[in-house]
């Protein structure tokens, strides 16, 4: 039996649900433009894709957890719950009494049937144990992969494909719960679960209501009150809610969203599920709706954004960056690429006037010294590659001759933060991006200091009014400014959100490239411990106060 009918059947998709519940069918202001008359269409198409048992029955553990659930959302469920029978209105009590009996036996007799069905099927999926076979492989990477983790659907539509990418799936219309599969992951975390848990069992969170109710209003005007029995009472049902949100942003694509909430470790969690949803917006909901924290990984997961060879090359019409020879570093805003046309310019005054390419030769493809871990992180260049330094650790070296001017590295921030809000930012990363920041070299004067905040002292460079982690650009050792060493400059470029590293003189290949850090030996010894011995620096100076990365940096670099 195909897959929509064997939900159908199973009580989890109700046709008449969205005619009937307002709030349910709320996102048809956008999704019934988008999702109205193919939700049939979708449905199927799922029942179509769904060739792997195992995604029918972790939709199906994962309806009936929801349909479970009683989050109070449901007004008419809350008032409803400790009626003993049907509220009929006393007012037309004469003349329909009956037929709202006979409506009532009819749609309790069909809720018994469809609940003894999916009770019998959720005993066969215990038996057979296939409730949770979905292979690891799978699924999906998530930061909450701790929890109960539910493929719904498995076929891949792609991002920002309109209707295509939009699954709903509305189960049992009493429980107004929606379900939008509207990521390219095409997974629902269900949230918080076991912490749910603790908190009832601690009293902070209400039991579950036994009942809920339907209000309609029946063929005969009249207000008619369903109660209904509540299937299971798993434990662990209620405490996550599915909700949806729309966002004023002007502009049609980007005015919707989808979210789930719950609670970790304690915390209530929101998370939002649309790709359409900029960060922008991610922040917004977490003020107005005054949420602990904002997971927003489903919505903007860190990438670099790498450009095609065409965006590339009609990009580079439109933008030419000039450098004097004065000027080595330029307010021109800059986009994600890295500069590697510069072949023969003759000297460092050279000015320089000439389209920027990309290009996507990564260095570390032929390079075997480079840390392997280093390999998936950025789209590098082929202007240097990251080696083993005598500095200590790691640092960066040119592959070619580079003149002043030449781009190095235009970066994105890993990470763009403070120290306040750095953990939840870590929390936010995919598990790449969260390899990426471990593999960082670490230091912090304070020796009890976690790890987390040794990478971050140890790399972060000042973006804006915020500090910025590179993947890359923490890779590039120091040499104090007015040393011959220091032959990169760097800024950070607040409209692109990137940070640009240019060369500062002529670099011939093979030679370390580097940054300044500061100028005060102590201070680098205070804040990155190491000792600097490039002649240039200034001995004394700053105090060996600990001092925070913010303070730090802002000494630093202000
Ligand atoms: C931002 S990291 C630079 C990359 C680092 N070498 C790595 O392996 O990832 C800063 C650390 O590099 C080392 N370092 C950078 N410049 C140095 C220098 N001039 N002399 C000695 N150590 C240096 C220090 O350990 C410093 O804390």
């Amino acid at each position: 039996m195909p897959l929509i009918d064997r939900l159908r059947e199973a009580g989890y998709l109700d046709s008449s649900s969205e005619d009937e519940d307002p709030k349910a069918t709320k996102g048809g202001q956008k999704g019934e433009s988008k999702g109205k008359g193919k939700g049939d269409g979708k449905a199927k198409s799922m029942a179509d894709s769904a060739t792997d048992e195992a995604l029918t029955v972790s939709f199906k553990q994962s309806a009936t957890s929801t349909e479970a659930s009683d989050d109070g959302d449901d007004k008419n469920e809350d008032e409803g719950s400790n009626s003993t029978g049907s509220g009929t209105d006393s007012t037309n009590k004469d003349t329909s009494d009956d037929a709202i009996k006979a409506e009532q036996t009819e749609s309790e007799t069909k809720e018994e049937t469809q609940e003894a069905e999916s009770e019998r099927e959720s005993k066969a999926e215990e038996t057979t144990g296939t409730a949770d076979t979905t292979p690891e492989t799978t699924r999906p990477s998530s930061p909450y992969s701790d929890y109960p983790h539910y493929q719904l659907s498995d076929h891949d539509d792609g991002y920002g494909s309109g209707e295509s990418d939009m699954s709903e799936i509305q189960i049992r219309n009493h429980e107004k719960v929606r379900r939008v599969v509207n990521n390219s992951h095409g997974y629902f975390n269900v949230l918080g679960r076991a912490d749910c848990l603790q908190q009832r069992s601690a009293g902070t969170i209400p039991p579950p209501h036994k009942y809920c109710e339907k209000v309609t209003v029946n063929r005969f005007g009249q207000v008619v009150r369903e109660r209904r029995k509540k299937k299971s009472q798993p434990e662990d049902e209620s405490e996550y809610r599915i909700v949806e949100l729309t966002y004023p942003t002007g502009d049609d694509n980007a005015a919707e969203g989808f979210s789930i909430w719950g609670f970790k470790n304690g915390i209530r969690v929101y998370r939002l599920e649309s790709e359409f949803l900029p960060r922008l917006y991610a922040q917004k909901v977490k003020t107005c709706v005054g949420f602990d924290y904002i997971d927003i990984s489903a919505v903007c997961p860190p990438k670099v954004v790498t450009v095609s060879a065409e965006e590339s090359a009609a990009k580079a019409k439109l933008l030419s960056v000039t450098n004097s020879a004065t000027e080595t570093l330029t307010d021109t805003p800059v986009d994600m690429f890295v500069d590697s046309t510069a072949t023969s310019a003759t000297n460092s005054d050279t000015p320089i006037d000439k389209p920027i390419d990309i290009s996507t030769n990564r260095p570390s493809d032929n390079d075997a010294s480079m840390s392997s871990s280093l390999q998936p992180t950025l789209e590098v260049n082929d202007t240097f590659a990251i080696r083993p330094s005598a500095l200590g650790g790691l640092g960066c070296f040119a592959l070619r001759d580079l003149y002043r001017g030449d781009h190095v590295l235009v970066e994105r921030p890993l990470i763009r933060t403070n120290l306040l809000y750095l953990f939840h930012e870590l929390e936010c990363l995919s598990p790449e991006g969260r390899a990426q920041f471990e593999a960082l070299h670490a230091w912090h004067p304070d020796p009890n200091a976690s790890r987390a905040e040794q990478i971050w002292t140890a790399n972060t460079f000042i973006a804006g009014e915020l500090e910025g982690l590179f993947v890359v650009a923490s890779r590039f050792n120091h040499a104090c400014s007015g040393s011959p060493k220091q032959n990169i400059g760097y800024r950070y470029d607040r409209h692109q959100n990137v940070l640009v590293l240019t060369a500062t003189a002529r670099i011939l290949a093979g030679t370390e490239l580097l940054i300044s850090y500061g100028k005060s030996r102590q201070m680098l010894q205070d804040r990155f411990g190491f000792e600097c011995e490039c002649g240039s620096c200034q001995m004394g100076g700053e105090s060996t106060k600990l001092l925070t990365a913010e303070e730090l940096y802002r000494r630093m670099w202000s």
